[in-house]
């Protein structure tokens, strides 16, 4: 990978190809505390209703990409941009309230409280309450298990079950761009074809999609849009069902034979 001079530029989705984007990061320089930088450069765009995928090795700065663009690490240099504003520099509660919900990595569901409690925390900062029902109407509808195990302790649910309960939390805001890092983290292969359904589903019920994994081939396959990253930068990126049947990439993150294409 590192010997290719320059990434292939960026496709956009099929659904939507002249869109503006919704989320842009531009040459982002990021990088912790006096450590060497992680993210050298690295640019990436997310279109409306897409899902792209960040994939590479570990240790490439796929979840730091997240943490710029949630506000959790400002960045050296370069830029964020949420639906054609400049939010570079500013605080998480800000760039929440500019459209981007970021669903960190691990389990973040509060077991002891119900799922409702757990849901509802995701609009603490909406005061109009009919707002918030037309949220709960939509989520609940959106991920019906969710309003099937309202009352129960979320502790009870599966891991699967509570990244549902995660993903209905994040859009309590209505935002525009949800960043999911690592969703299928922990999860067997049944539960993991749930979340990545449900990926889809946000998407098709308006929202756009930033997701991080290291399950990059089921991640691509749900996903409109790859970003392979390599030495902090995107270095390939186009079309998921493209980056699924390259060779490359297939030999070095995919586990072997590119998938055949009909
Ligand atoms: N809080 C932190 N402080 C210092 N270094 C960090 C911190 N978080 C991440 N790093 C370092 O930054 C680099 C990129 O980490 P990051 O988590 O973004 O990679 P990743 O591609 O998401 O990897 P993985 O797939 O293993 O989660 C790694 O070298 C990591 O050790």
């Amino acid at each position: 990978m590192a010997s290719e001079p320059e990434p292939v530029p960026a496709a956009a989705p099929a659904s939507s190809p002249a869109a503006e984007p919704l989320l842009r990061l531009t040459d982002v320089q990021a990088g912790y505390g006096r450590a060497a930088l992680v993210l050298r450069g690295l640019s990436v765009t997310v279109a409306p209703s897409s899902v792209v995928c960040l994939v590479g090795p570990n240790g490439a700065g796929k979840s730091t990409v997240l943490k710029v663009a949630s506000g959790m690490l400002k960045p050296r240099s370069g830029q964020v941009v949420v639906d054609g504003v400049d939010v570079t520099g500013r605080t998480p509660q800000q760039l929440l309230a500019s459209g981007l919900s970021h669903v960190p990595q691990g389990h973040s569901v509060f077991p002891e409280m119900t799922v409702a409690e757990n849901v509802l925390l995701g609009a603490y900062s909406v005061r109009d309450r009919s707002l918030v029902a037309e949220r709960t109407e939509f989520v609940t509808s959106l991920f019906p298990l969710v309003g099937e195990r309202w009352g129960a302790l979320a502790g009870a649910l599966s891991g699967g079950q509570q990244k549902q309960v995660e993903f209905a939390r994040s859009l309590m805001v209505r935002p525009k761009v949800v960043l999911l890092d690592e969703p299928s983290m922990g999860l067997d292969p049944k539960a993991t074809a749930i979340v990545f359904e449900q990926v889809q589903r946000m998407r098709d019920a308006g929202t756009a999609v930033l997701l991080v994994e290291q399950n990059a081939r089921r991640a691509l396959e749900a996903a409109d849009v790859g970003c392979v990253l390599d030495l902090g930068r995107v270095h390939i990126t186009g079309p998921a069902p493209d980056l699924l049947a390259d060779p490359r990439l297939a030999q070095l993150y995919l586990g072997g034979r590119p998938k055949e294409v009909p």
